[in-house]
């Protein structure tokens, strides 16, 4: 009985066997090596497109605000009262955020030539997706960021991942929680507070409402791909060092959970990048399905 189950097994083994493989295969993996990383684009060229398009949402800002917060990064401070500086920068209300929101969707338009927002997604039971809701995507652009908290591998956040679908784990461990609601929305607030530096904001944390500052900052709701839904759009993480001046450090999405401390600040950020070029209506989608060898 047993030898002539072991026969049939051989027999069935290899049937089976390849099938799933060629399965896998046929999934759109992310596979990434040992010691090898998988850039769709140049770090650089990542970093000119984002740090081009930050440059242009500082420019919709009040001029009072920007000419002065550009001479507090270049350390050509004008005499001014802690008391006027907390009123210059007081923080925006809901009725700003919304209108700071709109404006920053022309300028991202104006910059890149497209627009995308969240929506209702296409897929069943998917939720809320994102989409290209004007103009076209080139090939290779930089589309979206995945944002949120940066936790390093050895940092807890057993509570925070319970029942959240929006942890991004990054090549090296480092995890980022694009969760905005319950318990991450609310670490996510704390860490923003501790990160300012007097008046100046660190970190945006605008990209918890339906009006972020930074319209890139919505990639964590782009829905995985399927058959009928190949991946139009892949993740590159990619480190901001000294490339970002402090008065942009505003608008990013990204908080880490531990202080770095001032002296020694990094930024890692996941960017989404066009596999090809998409065109109006169209709604992203990626791979959420990675291989570290
Ligand atoms: C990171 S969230 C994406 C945003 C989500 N659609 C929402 O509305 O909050 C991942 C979740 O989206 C849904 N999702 C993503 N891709 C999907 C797909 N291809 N089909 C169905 N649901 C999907 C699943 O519920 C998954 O847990």
């Amino acid at each position: 009985m047993f030898k002539e189950f072991i026969k049939k097994w051989r027999q069935y083994r290899y049937r089976f066997v390849p099938w799933i493989s060629l399965n896998l295969k046929e999934r759109s993996v992310r596979e990434v090596k040992t010691g090898e990383h998988d850039k769709i684009i140049p770090d650089e060229q990542l970093v000119d497109s984002l740090l081009g398009i930050l440059h242009a949402l500082f420019d919709n800002e009040p001029s009072s605000r920007t000419t002065h917060h550009l001479n507090v990064s270049q350390h050509h401070e004008e005499a001014m009262s802690m008391d006027e500086m907390y009123e210059l920068y007081k923080p925006r209300s809901f009725e700003d955020v919304r209108s700071l929101h709109m404006k920053n969707m022309e300028k991202l338009y104006d910059t890149t030539g497209f627009v995308i927002d969240r929506c209702p997604s296409q897929l069943i039971g998917g939720g809320r997706g994102v989409a290209v809701t004007r103009g076209k995507i080139p090939k290779h652009s930089l589309v979206a960021l995945y944002p949120g908290t940066l936790y390093q591998p050895q940092d807890p956040i057993l509570f925070q991942s319970i029942n959240n679908p929006f942890i991004f784990r990054c090549i090296d461990g480092l995890l980022i929680d694009g969760n905005d609601s319950g318990l991450s929305k609310f670490i996510f607030k704390s860490c923003h507070g501790r990160e300012r530096i007097g008046p100046f904001y660190t970190c945006d944390m605008s990209w918890l409402t339906d009006f972020p500052i930074n319209p890139l900052g919505i990639g964590q709701y782009i829905n995985n791909r399927s058959n009928d839904h190949p991946a139009n759009v892949a993740y590159q993480e990619v480190d901001l060092g000294d490339s970002l001046q402090f008065h942009l450090r505003q608008y990013i999405p990204h908080a880490w959970y531990q202080s770095p401390g001032y002296s020694d600040y990094r930024c890692r950020t996941v960017a989404l990048v066009s596999l090809r070029d998409i065109s109006e209506d169209e709604e992203l989608f990626s791979s959420y399905f990675t291989v570290v060898h």
